[in-house]
């Protein structure tokens, strides 16, 4: 029966997760690091760059003495003299409007990464908290609005409605001989911002940003991909400065053929690495990965991680009610948003429903009511979206087209889930009625991004829908305080807890696909994470700190269910036979061997 172990959190890994950032700055010699160039371009290239850190018999071995100031700063002096720095620039601009502070940090922290990548992740893991809401939701979303006018330094490839028939020749442009990661979007629904064409490239720029964070994806071997195929925003395309292709977006069998094209590009060049499709709109999400996910090592996040971000917090609601896990079939959730994300969610949380209950999908689909645009989706509705027909309610017990306020009040659900995109949906009205919710932990998940598209705040859940409220959002709000003295907790309900983990524990098991049984493991681990205790306090998912033990975790479950599918192949020297006798704390230390961590390597010139 999957789930047992949901409760079964053990002491070794408590005490693990508890040390979350650490600041540790190892005296060891770590290995050599085998460089192509000499001299100035050292430093001009943010993979090798150690800015005033490089010892000066390197500056000899590179050619770079006398150009830099002779004084040899370690990593930790410049690591302590760029938080300065960054704390001055929160003390001058105290008091300015949150979007402009938030676009100077982001600049701040976008010109280190530009010139040293190290220093760059190494700042960003220890800070991962504070810096996360920078490279990451909500301010890549400003980032990718104004991203024609913040450009400045290439990052990733651009592939381009213009580049047919050349992008298998484009792709050995790319100068890291290997890659593990990309992350693939064409803008066209970039968070809850819409059609940002080629501006989209922040995304997938950020979700990498992550997979070095918490998965210890080494920098050199991630690759952003932007698949520019015009863009259907007549404000961008009316916009003088605006870098990408200026025409409406190609449609049906033209657009296909762009995106065969790469992946097959991709995958001649790098027939290892794991594709992670983001912020695609709905139709061709639910299409690209119905044509690659036998074909590729693929994984669409927005329908897949995020659902299995979200039936993690589900569980968790029904362990917060003090109620036993069974009890998830019997809850009664609400979803706002029938797209790419909301649908996604909506079928894991039925299948899991099914599998519990030991019932068909058909059955598990009766506590479900999806909402979208049109109002509450039934079997009246006329052009009925092919991916919501399973979960059409009958008209007889709600009407077609139903508000979210009548179908909260009609049903009383234990869970109202937002992934609309539309911010403040879940109006003072609506929030209300959840106080007669039949749970007595009502759960509210404002899960659409950036901050202004949540469909709620925190504040307003806390305050309307009452203290007992469990609270999660896709994008960070700060925790509540409630009129008893007592703290309101806020959850960050985002698909981040998961991707890091499914795509490294992929990428190590050297499975050629991604299955449902690996994307089952990561969810059921993300649930068992949590303590009875945390999650009895409102505490569904782990602070960010601990985002590298919790990717650790959920890379081993990834790689021990392709091991289950005998679809682990190994990575290098390890091999199938190997993965398939690890202990689950062998594969949790094999998963951690594998982190690369930021640390100056000595760096050797070789012709
Ligand atoms: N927290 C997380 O990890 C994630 C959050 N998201 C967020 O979810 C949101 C939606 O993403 P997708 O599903 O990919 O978008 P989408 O465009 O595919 O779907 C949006 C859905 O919302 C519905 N909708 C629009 N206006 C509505 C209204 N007034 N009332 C009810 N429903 C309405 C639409 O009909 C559609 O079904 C975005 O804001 C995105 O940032 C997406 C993925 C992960
Ligand atoms: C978090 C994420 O993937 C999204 O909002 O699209
Ligand atoms: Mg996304």
């Amino acid at each position: 029966m999957m789930w047992k172990n949901i409760a079964g959190f053990s002491k070794a890994a408590a005490a693990a997760r508890t040390h979350g950032s650490r600041r540790c700055f190892s005296t060891a010699i770590p290995g050599p690091c085998i460089v192509h160039k000499r001299g100035a371009d050292i430093l001009h290239d943010p993979w090798f760059n150690k800015d005033t850190g490089f010892p000066l018999t390197e500056r000899d071995r590179l050619g770079i003495r006398g150009l830099l100031p002779p004084r040899v700063m370690t990593c930790e002096q410049q690591y302590d003299r760029f938080i300065e720095s960054f704390r001055s620039l929160e003390r001058n601009t105290a008091g300015q409007p949150e979007n402009v502070v938030s676009l100077a940090k982001w600049r701040m922290l976008n010109r280190l990464h530009d010139r040293n990548e190290t220093l760059y992740y190494r700042v960003l893991i220890d800070n991962i908290k504070d810096f996360a809401p920078i490279i990451y939701t909500p301010t890549v979303g400003l980032v990718c609005q104004n991203y024609s006018g913040l450009y400045r330094r290439p990052r990733g490839m651009y592939f381009s409605a213009k580049d047919k028939g050349e992008m298998m020749s484009m792709i050995y442009n790319w100068p890291a001989q290997q890659v593990d990661m990309i992350v693939i979007t064409d803008g066209s629904r970039i968070l809850g911002l819409g059609d940002l064409g080629v501006q989209g490239i922040g995304i997938p720029i950020g979700k990498l940003d992550m997979y070095v964070a918490a998965a210890g994806i080494n920098p050199q071997r991630v690759l952003p991909i932007m698949l520019d195929v015009g863009t259907n925003n007549e404000k961008l395309l009316q916009n003088d400065l605006y870098l990408g292709v200026r025409q409406p977006r190609l449609e049906g069998e033209e657009y296909l053929e762009i995106i065969d094209e790469f992946m097959e590009a991709a995958f001649t060049r790098w027939p290892k690495a794991v594709v992670q499709f983001e912020d695609f709109q709905a139709k061709w999400a639910f299409e690209t990965l119905e044509r690659y996910r036998k074909k590729f090592c693929m994984f669409n996040d927005d329908v897949q991680g995020t659902a299995g971000v979200a039936l993690a917090g589900l569980l968790g609601t029904v362990r917060a009610q003090g109620r036993p896990l069974s009890d998830f079939v019997n809850q009664k959730i609400v979803v706002v948003g029938a797209g790419s994300a909301g649908l996604g969610v909506t079928k894991m949380a039925v299948q899991a429903v099914a599998r519990m209950a030991g019932i068909s999908e058909i059955d598990a689909t009766k506590n479900f009511y999806l909402i979208d645009k049109d109002g509450l989706v039934t079997t009246e509705r006329t052009k009925l979206d092919p991916g919501a027909v399973l979960f059409a309610k009958n008209p007889a017990e709600i009407r077609e087209g139903a508000s979210i306020v009548e179908v909260v009040k009609k049903v009383r659900p234990h869970v109202l889930l937002g992934l609309s995109g539309v911010g403040g949906i879940f109006n003072e009205e609506v929030l209300k009625a959840m106080r007669e919710s039949d749970s007595c932990k009502p759960a509210i998940f404002a899960m659409s991004n950036p901050t202004l598209n949540a469909e709620c705040t925190a504040v307003d859940a806390f305050k309307h829908a009452g203290g007992n409220i469990v609270f999660a959002s896709g994008s960070p709000f700060e925790n509540v305080e409630l009129d008893n003295g007592k703290v309101g907790h806020v959850n960050q309900a985002n698909n981040m807890y998961l991707f890091p983990g499914i795509g490294l524990g992929t990428l190590l098991s050297g499975a050629r696909i991604v299955t449902d049984g690996m994307l089952q493991a990561a969810s059921e681990c993300l649930a068992s994470y949590m303590t009875d205790e945390e999650v009895q306090k409102g505490i569904l998912y782990p602070s960010i700190n601990n985002i590298r033990h919790i990717t650790a975790e959920v890379g081993a479950a990834v790689l021990r269910a392709a091991v289950t599918d005998d679809i682990a192949e190994g990575h290098g020297d390890v091999g199938p036979k190997d993965l398939g006798h690890m202990s689950k704390e062998d594969t949790v230390n094999y998963i951690t061997r594998n982190m690369w961590f930021p640390i100056y390597s000595p760096l050797v010139h070789e012709k």
